[in-house]
């Protein structure tokens, strides 16, 4: 069968990367998307925000919900201190089949768990499987109709604490306005909206950071 977006960005990291070289894979992967094909990976605008924010949280415990190919599972890998692991959710086998190469090419294989469901199944498991008490930081970058039901399920499962940070992409374009309601009203979070427009184009988005008051 034909081959997919994705694995045709894995041929291109491929060819144009430097194994072991996180940066020579994040510059193929927006190389590739910005003069072969179009792909739903963060992006390199709302990649160096992404960057500041992990740098600013420096976390122990990390997830993010969306794998996709990997691009910013390499993002905030590469910036995690020496011993701290990202654990990673992709619902679609062919795509985190595709990121589990990406992210070896990289060489951040050994910072990376990459686990294969639903968010909504995997996230009460968090505890029990990988001895998770509570996340310092969270990037929500999956289907857009699960970051609300996704927030109040770590509240719920208590996996937050007093400080703990949520960076959401795509709160414009698609856009999640009942999370960005959730979290903009409630009095337990924080919020912050840092526009920028959607990976490799000048449609307007942005990334909401919302820090858990406890
Ligand atoms: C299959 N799949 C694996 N992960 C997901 C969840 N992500 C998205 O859906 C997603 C979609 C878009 C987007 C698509 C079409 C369009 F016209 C404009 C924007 C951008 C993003 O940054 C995204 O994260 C879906
Ligand atoms: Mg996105």
């Amino acid at each position: 069968t034909r081959s997919t977006r994705p694995q045709r960005m894995l041929k291109a990291v491929q060819k144009n990367g430097t194994k072991g070289n996180p940066e020579s894979v994040i510059s193929a992967i927006d190389y590739f998307c910005k003069h072969s094909e179009w792909a739903m990976n963060v992006g390199d605008e709302k990649g160096s925000i992404l960057d500041s924010v992990v740098t600013e949280v420096n976390p122990s415990t990390v997830l993010e919900l969306g794998t996709y190919c990997g691009y910013s599972t390499v993002r905030i890998a590469r910036l995690l201190s020496p011993g701290t692991k990202l654990i990673t959710l992709e619902f679609n086998p062919v795509n985190a089949a595709v990121a589990r190469q990406i992210i070896a090419y990289a060489g951040l294989q050994d910072k990376v768990i990459l686990v294969e469901g639903s968010s909504g199944d995997l996230i009460p498991q968090m505890k029990e499987r990988f001895g998770i008490m509570t996340f310092d930081f969270i990037f929500l970058d999956h289907w857009k109709d699960r970051y609300l039901p996704d927030i109040k399920l770590f509240e719920e499962c208590g996996l937050l604490r007093k400080g703990s940070v949520l960076l959401a992409d795509n709160v414009i374009c698609p856009g999640t306005p009942e999370y960005l309601e959730y979290v903009r009203n409630s009095p337990r979070y924080e919020s912050k909206y840092y526009p920028a427009h959607l990976e490799y184009t000048k449609v307007e988005d942005g990334l909401e950071k919302s820090v858990f008051l406890g």
